[in-house]
């Protein structure tokens, strides 16, 4: 089984120009000085978010990705051009991990958001820069150091507010169904034909919220059993877990022992998202008397000592969707805004190899300026990337 939201590639960010040797050459000046230029610095390469991407299939077929190199120094002093940065658009809610070390380098959650994934290398310096009272014709140099070379994992989290979580049969799809064809309008969005669908439930013009829908899970799920925790990370952006429990399963099972196994499930995927708002929902409320059904809740709820928020619907039925779709929106409205300037929003930091410059920091010049490392300027950053 494949899935369109996941894509390995290999980014590499260009290598630094090296710095050259030469002396000015003039007729009526002889000896003139040392002119060998530096080198470029090597582009670097981008991930950048793109709202109007939501796969990430091309980049099953597309799998390397190369920054442009800084060219050489030339003499005169002419320093190379700087390569060229590239960048790589991906749907937001893509999430880059280093697949070598398993290091997740950020989630790109925001339209235009950017993150480096590839730091391109320093540039060398030229003879000019080795020129000293003792040495007035120096003949060293240094070369660009190399671009970082890095294997990425690219991972779509689907942006949903709201997960629906629960055992196969439970009702979800029928849920998110449900919910589209009543008076909220929901467009569906299918997001491949395996994965989970996304449905946008609009309470009116301006409001709006939408619902991820995965295939259900079974005990061990958190360990791989059937379609496993591939789905379960579906949920992780999500800002509250609809949990619907079928208090009337067609196999005979206890409802209060099911609803347990998906909680047990969600403490071993990830404790994190077992922390989320989570409800929970009783589907299937038409197949009993009002009576019968309030005991059987009542008794689940005893059993899982909840104390949250809870609901009694038939998502078949409608009874009581509309009401449910109503308390999830006012819920989402008392939320903050997602914040999106944290951590996530920074470039990752790089171990950075800088021995090639500091063995040649003693020979340098007054007047050159050190911070000519760190000058990094994203703003007029040339986009090369074309989907
Ligand atoms: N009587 C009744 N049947 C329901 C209700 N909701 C769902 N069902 C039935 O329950 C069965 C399973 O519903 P689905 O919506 O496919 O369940 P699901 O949770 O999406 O299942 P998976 O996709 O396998 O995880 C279907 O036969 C539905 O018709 C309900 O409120 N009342
Ligand atoms: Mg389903």
């Amino acid at each position: 089984m494949k899935f369109v939201d996941e894509a390995d590639i290999r980014v590499e960010a260009g290598d630094g120009g090296n710095g050259t040797i030469g002396f000015r050459r003039e007729k009526y000046i002889p000896k003139g000085g040392p002119d060998g230029g530096d080198g470029g610095d090597g582009g670097s390469v981008y991930l950048q978010a793109d709202e109007n991407l939501n796969t990430l299939i091309d980049y099953r077929f597309e799998r390397f990705h190369r920054a442009e190199r800084g060219q050489n120094g030339q003499g005169s002093n002419c320093t190379g051009r700087a390569g060229a940065d590239l960048t790589i658009k991906v749907p937001v809610g893509t999430r880059a991990t280093d697949s070598d070390t398993a290091e997740v380098l950020g989630d790109l959650t925001k339209h235009g958001q950017r993150l480096k994934v590839a730091q391109g290398g320093y540039h060398g310096l030229g003879n000019a820069r080795f020129k000293s009272s003792v040495n007035r014709a120096p003949r060293q140099k240094t070369n660009g150091t190399p671009g970082e070379i890095r294997n990425l994992k690219l991972e779509l989290m689907l942006l949903a507010d709201v997960g629906l979580l629960g055992l196969p049969n439970a009702g979800k799809s029928t849920f998110i169904r449900s919910v589209s064809a009543a008076k909220p309008k929901v467009a569906d969005y299918p997001f491949t034909t395996l994965v989970p669908n996304l449905g946008v439930v609009r309470q009116d013009a301006q409001r709006s919220f939408v619902i991820a829908d995965i295939p259900g899970l079974i005990e061990g799920a958190a360990d791989g059993a059937g379609l496993g925790i591939r789905f379960l990370k579906h949920l992780e952006r999500c800002r509250v877990l609809l949990h619907l429990v079928d208090i009337m399963p067609a196999d005979g099972s206890d409802p209060a022992q099911n609803a347990q196994t998906i909680i047990s499930e969600l403490e071993q995927y990830n404790p994190k998202l077992a922390a989320k708002p989570r409800w929970l929902v009783f589907n299937k409320i038409d197949l009993m008397l009002e009576e019968e059904a309030e005991e059987v809740c009542q008794r689940i709820i005893e059993a899982l000592e909840w104390e949250g928020e809870v609901f009694h619907i038939s998502a078949f039925q409608k009874i009581n969707t509309d009401e449910l779709c109503k308390q999830v929106m006012n819920y989402l409205e008392t939320l903050p805004a997602e914040d999106t300037t944290g951590e996530d929003a920074k470039n990752t930091e790089f171990q950075w190899d800088s021995s090639a410059h500091e063995s040649v920091d003693d020979g340098l010049d007054d007047d050159w300026d050190d911070d000519d490392w760190d000058d990094e300027d994203d703003d007029g950053v040339e986009v090369i990337y074309r989907k």
